[in-house]
């Protein structure tokens, strides 16, 4: 029997580079894919391929890039999208569908981030201050919309311990001409009483209207809620989860201990364990407003518009075709 080819450069160092997040946040990792997609779908499409070949490395191009991190549904939904288009019977035309699908993936990626944006913006007035938690290209539209309409926003940014993506989200801030003011996460709670509104993106919403995002947001949501602060969630249509539609739950990634402290510190402790889940659940009653590229919705709400996207079951093109349902299950928060 004949090993499989390897897959290209572009898929694997994509999957690398999620894997590391050096390439992170829910829709530039989406982005990533259906372009890595694209990269394998030209390389693989070199005259000597037959089109069952192409069709198995195109699934298994989808399985690599699936198997990097698993709580953001934006990246299998990159990989329903693009796989799930490929059709012909001849490997030009299979290549060609891929690349098209691509291409029509990330332009709805950029539109709907503008649109959603344009959504939030609409909910922040001038002169606001928003509370914000990690790195989120979503909620940022929104800010930069408010701005575009001329509005002053101010943001109390939390650190977003153990990787700092708050430090990314202050620089952009900053980019936009926003006032930032830098919070470790334990002073949120002190300084809600200074915000609007607490603005933050998703990595799912789960059919029932749960928002799992970066660990801590369910905390500062729960704060928020106690001191009278509304909760936002921006989030464009991707990130939506087709399989809790049909009771699977969201699996939170678990990632490095040593993210959360050095081996020298840790060995000077002593034998403790350490546990870095990346990410959180928010129950609904906790969120005032889903904002996506179709307006906003109230978390209890959003099953309508996932049904409406998906269906009650979503395919999973990345799998061998004759492949018995996979589950998506594993330990929520
Ligand atoms: O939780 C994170 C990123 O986590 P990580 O840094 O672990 O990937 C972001 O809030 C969402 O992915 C939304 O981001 P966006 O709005 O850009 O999709």
């Amino acid at each position: 029997m004949t090993s499989d080819p390897p897959l290209s450069d572009a898929v694997e160092s994509t999957a690398e580079d999620i894997a590391s997040m050096e390439i992170r946040g829910a829709a530039t990792i989406a982005r990533a894919a259906a372009d890595a997609i694209a990269g394998q779908a030209r390389e693989t499409a070199d005259g000597t391929t037959t089109p069952d070949e192409f069709d198995r490395t195109m699934r298994r191009a989808g399985r690599r890039l699936y198997d990097t991190r698993p709580t953001a549904v934006s990246l299998p939904n990159a990989l329903r999208y693009t796989l799930g288009r490929m059709e012909g019977d001849d490997v030009d035309t299979l290549r060609d569908s891929v690349l098209a699908a691509a291409t029509a993936f990330t332009d709805r990626l950029d539109r709907a981030q503008n649109d959603l944006g344009r959504v939030g913006a609409n909910r922040l007035r001038d002169g606001d201050t928003v509370m914000t938690h990690c790195h989120s290209t979503d909620a940022l539209s929104c800010v930069e919309h408010a701005v575009d309409q001329g509005k002053d926003v101010s943001a109390i940014v939390k650190e977003t311990r153990p990787r700092n993506q708050g430090h990314i989200t202050a620089t952009q801030l900053r980019e936009l001409g926003v006032d930032v003011t830098l919070v470790v996460d334990s002073a949120a709670r002190r300084y809600l009483d200074d915000a609007d509104h607490v603005l933050v993106g998703a990595d799912s919403i789960a059919a029932d209207g749960g928002v799992v995002n970066k660990i801590g947001t369910s905390g500062l949501a729960v704060n928020a809620r106690e001191r009278g602060v509304p909760i936002m969630v921006a989030a464009q249509t991707i990130k939506l989860h087709p399989d809790t539609l049909t009771g699977h739950t969201v699996e939170i990634e678990m990632r490095d201990e040593t993210e959360v402290i050095d081996e020298d510190d840790r060995a000077d402790i002593g034998d403790i364990t350490v546990e870095n889940p990346a990410f959180d659940v928010t129950p609904p009653r906790y969120v005032d407003a889903i904002v996506t590229e179709s307006g906003q919705f109230p978390p209890e709400s959003i099953v309508t518009l996932m049904r409406e996207l998906f269906g009650e079951s979503a395919d999973r093109p990345w799998e061998e075709p004759d492949a018995t349902t996979a589950d998506a299950t594993g330990p929520t928060a």
